[in-house]
């Protein structure tokens, strides 16, 4: 068996490029938490564990990721044979109830070290991809339609991203179906305009909102209602002209099997760290699948290793209707991978090397930690982005 010399957990705190503003909260930087893994054979793996504006979004902070792997995870993971990852995480099952980011960012290094060690990727790990790309729209929230019209102009004229998602759901209903209307009116035939609501409306609201955004144009509406109202969420899958989409209410293969049964969604946005992990996430994808629900890659905005760890996922799923939103690296002012994603022609292409495929910028997390002791006196040139 191959020991664990360390677990090393750091926040790494990044701006954004500019203020993403979602019903809940508004972003202006990500914080992520990384995780790593360094085996006795000197193989590390990486994962990571990165929320929405803190608690603002859900149950977790990457603050209290750190903790909870630091004090709960890491005295299970030295004791078990972590070159294993399903039955490392089995025993931190048993200790560990809840957790699905923190249990997320340490089975995504598990499973990295595993590649690293066998010289596969991690999708092959996963039973093998089905593609090598993976489409991924763009979401504009810049909160200023003009802004957001020009900024998806910029995208299509680059061949970086053909689908908008718009969010709303802060201001008045007529305000923000003009919105999403202006928008599809500028860019027509040329892009998939859709919505998410972030929760941020009761029933009634909903019922006439969607009805509204069908005839602006728009192809679909994501968690317009609290995720805890699956009824709620039915009942206006059953009435909408265009497809209701399940984000916030889903933590993993249970909600998925609820929601399934209930027929509460038309589609569900899968996530890595809110399944509670990569083989949550393809267990989420076999309910969908065998209930004729369709299939969207979704995010939490993470930096690189998060969103490669979706990649890989999202790469092995035979249907993938709706695409994915794995652009958040593009958010961010700072690149934190020696080499960064590879994004072109309204996609995201899946690494071929082991493990995720990609590589830590040592330097650039040295000085953006939160705990660098003395930050190094070089001010490292931002990466210019979107
Ligand atoms: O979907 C969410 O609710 C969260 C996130 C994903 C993309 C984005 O712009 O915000
Ligand atoms: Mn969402």
């Amino acid at each position: 068996m191959i020991g664990i010399d360390r677990i090393e957990t750091f926040l790494v705190d990044l701006p954004t490029i500019r203020p993403h503003v979602l019903a809940m909260t508004t972003l202006h930087r990500q914080t992520l938490c990384l995780v790593r893994i360094h085996y006795a054979d000197g193989i590390t793996g990486v994962g990571e564990a990165t929320t929405i504006g803190g608690l603002a979004y859900g149950d977790e902070s990457p603050e209290g990721v750190k903790l909870a792997i630091d004090t709960y995870f890491a005295p299970i993971l030295l004791a078990v044979d972590a070159t294993r990852p399903a039955a490392a995480m089995a025993a931190v099952a048993r200790h560990v109830v809840g957790n699905h980011f923190a249990k997320c960012a340490v089975e995504t290094a598990l499973i990295d070290a595993m590649g690293k060690r066998a010289g596969l990727p991690v999708s092959e790990l996963l039973g093998g991809r089905v593609r090598e790309t993976v489409p991924v729209l763009w979401t504009l929230a810049s909160g200023d339609t003009s802004r957001d019209i020009a900024e998806a102009e910029a995208m299509l004229a680059e061949r970086r991203h053909d689908t908008f998602k718009l969010k709303i759901g802060k201001r008045a209903l007529a305000d923000d179906v003009a919105h999403v209307a202006a928008i599809k009116r500028a860019l027509g035939d040329a892009a998939s305009v859709r919505v998410d609501v972030n929760m941020a409306w009761d029933e009634p609201t909903a019922r006439r909102g969607i009805a509204m955004l069908a005839d602006a144009g728009c192809d679909l509406v994501e968690q317009p209602i609290n995720r805890h109202d699956r009824a709620g969420m039915a009942r206006l899958a059953a009435r909408a002209a265009i497809p209701i989409m399940a984000d916030e209410s889903l933590h993993g293969p249970e909600d998925a099997y609820d929601f399934a049964v209930r027929a509460a969604a038309d589609v569900f946005a899968v996530k890595i760290e809110q399944s509670g992990g990569l083989f949550a996430a393809k267990r989420v994808q076999a309910i969908a699948d065998a209930a004729g629900v369709a299939l969207y890659g979704g995010t939490m905005l993470e930096a690189g290793v998060g969103t490669i760890a979706s990649a890989h996922v999202f790469s092995t799923f035979p249907k993938l209707a709706f695409g994915t939103e794995l652009f958040g690296p593009l958010l961010l002012t700072e690149e934190i991978l020696e080499e960064p994603l590879d994004y072109g022609d309204f996609a995201l292409r899946v690494p071929t090397g082991p493990g995720l495929g990609i590589a830590l910028d040592e330097d650039r997390l040295a000085f953006f930690r939160r705990d660098a002791a003395s930050r190094p006196a070089i001010s490292l040139p931002s990466k210019e982005k979107a």
